[in-house]
């Protein structure tokens, strides 16, 4: 049974706005996944679709096998929630609004102990939490949703606020709750954060689900070009001939004792490194891979410039997804 799934789910504002188009979107039981793109994507009215906080136009959605619009009871004591930019209230401590939750959800969770997995020292939790840095509301925020031990977390873009070792710790509450079998569904548009800790991701844009798959699958489903140099003891005449006719190489240049090799596909720069090998001594390899931000934007069509056709990769890949 998927951890979240979605049938042709679709949210209209008025005449004009499709903030969620069409979207059939599953994530699998233990998944870490990254609900990726830019501002105004559709990736916050997905979760209030899946919340229920909203009411689609079309399509249906369920989480954790029960239906969103009918069965909201069962999924919320099953579920832990950082909404972005969560409300705190000025005159409760930040323990008071855990202890809060607990009550809630009938848990008998202990609240030092999560106050602890996220951070939040003792003394500040003994503080009104209008008083609060975002960073100090972020893990808050974090600490109730992880009352009741959930199934599944839903983080609406979890490191706003955070400064690096906020985000480096929240990466860590991610990684743990993964391992002890959590699903983690987070938005974001921080690709670094994305790319540390998901196994997938989804990439929305204009309210439509553009790409999904593992990032090292999207890379090569685009076919954008990575690249590898080689520093070796020396070119033998032939070798970028031979290399040029490999399958999926683009280019080959030669500075001096450096060969580089501009390739399609990640697999192929293995192929590269074996072939140079076996023609003369390798001294050194550099290798580039495509970057989160190329990617990003080929799929969110706002790439520029360098390599490739970001329209024909991009309608390609929206064949493929709707197929
Ligand atoms: N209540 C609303 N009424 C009208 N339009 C809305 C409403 N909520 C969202 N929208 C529109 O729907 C689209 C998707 O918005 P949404 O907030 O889901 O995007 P997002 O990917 O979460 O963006 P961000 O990263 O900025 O939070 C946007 O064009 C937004 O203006």
């Amino acid at each position: 049974m998927p951890a979240i799934e979605t049938t042709a789910l679709t949210k209209r504002y008025g005449e004009n706005v499709i903030a969620v188009d069409d979207l059939d979107l599953t994530v699998e039981e233990g998944e870490v996944f990254g609900f990726l793109g830019p501002n105004g994507a559709g990736k916050s009215t997905t979760i209030n679709l899946l919340l229920d906080f909203v009411r689609p136009t079309e399509g249906s959605a369920t989480v954790l096998g029960y239906d969103v619009q009918r069965e909201p009871k069962a999924i919320r004591s099953r579920i832990g929630v950082l909404p972005e930019g969560a409300t705190l209230y000025d005159r409760l401590t930040g323990r008071e609004h855990l202890e809060w939750v607990i009550d809630n959800k009938g848990s008998d969770d202990d609240p030092a102990a999560l106050l602890e997995r996220v951070g939040l020292e003792p003394a500040a939790a003994a503080r009104s939490a209008g008083g609060y840095s975002k960073g100090m509301a972020q893990r808050l925020g974090f600490a109730m949703a992880l009352v009741g031990d959930p199934d599944l977390l839903i983080l609406d873009e979890p490191s706003s606020g955070l400064d690096p070792k906020g985000m480096q710790e929240l990466r860590e509450i991610i990684t743990a709750e993964a391992d002890r079998g959590t699903t983690v569904f987070f938005s974001s548009h921080i690709l670094g954060e994305v790319e540390a800790v998901c196994d997938r991701v989804g990439i929305m844009n204009d309210g439509r689900l553009v790409a999904t798959g593992t990032l090292d699958a999207l890379r090569e489903n685009l076919d954008l070009a990575a690249s590898i140099s080689l520093t070796v003891e020396r070119v033998p005449d032939a070798l970028v001939a031979d290399l040029e006719a490999h399958e999926g190489v683009h280019s080959v240049t030669v500075d001096g004792s450096t060969i580089t090799v501009s390739c399609a596909r990640t697999p192929v720069k293995y192929d590269v490194v074996t072939q140079i090998g076996a023609a003369t001594t390798v001294l050194d390899i550099v290798s580039e891979d495509t970057s989160l931000e190329r990617l990003f934007n080929t799929y969110t069509n706002g790439e520029q410039s360098g390599e490739g056709d970001a329209d024909a990769d991009l309608a390609a890949i929206e064949s493929e997804v709707s197929a």
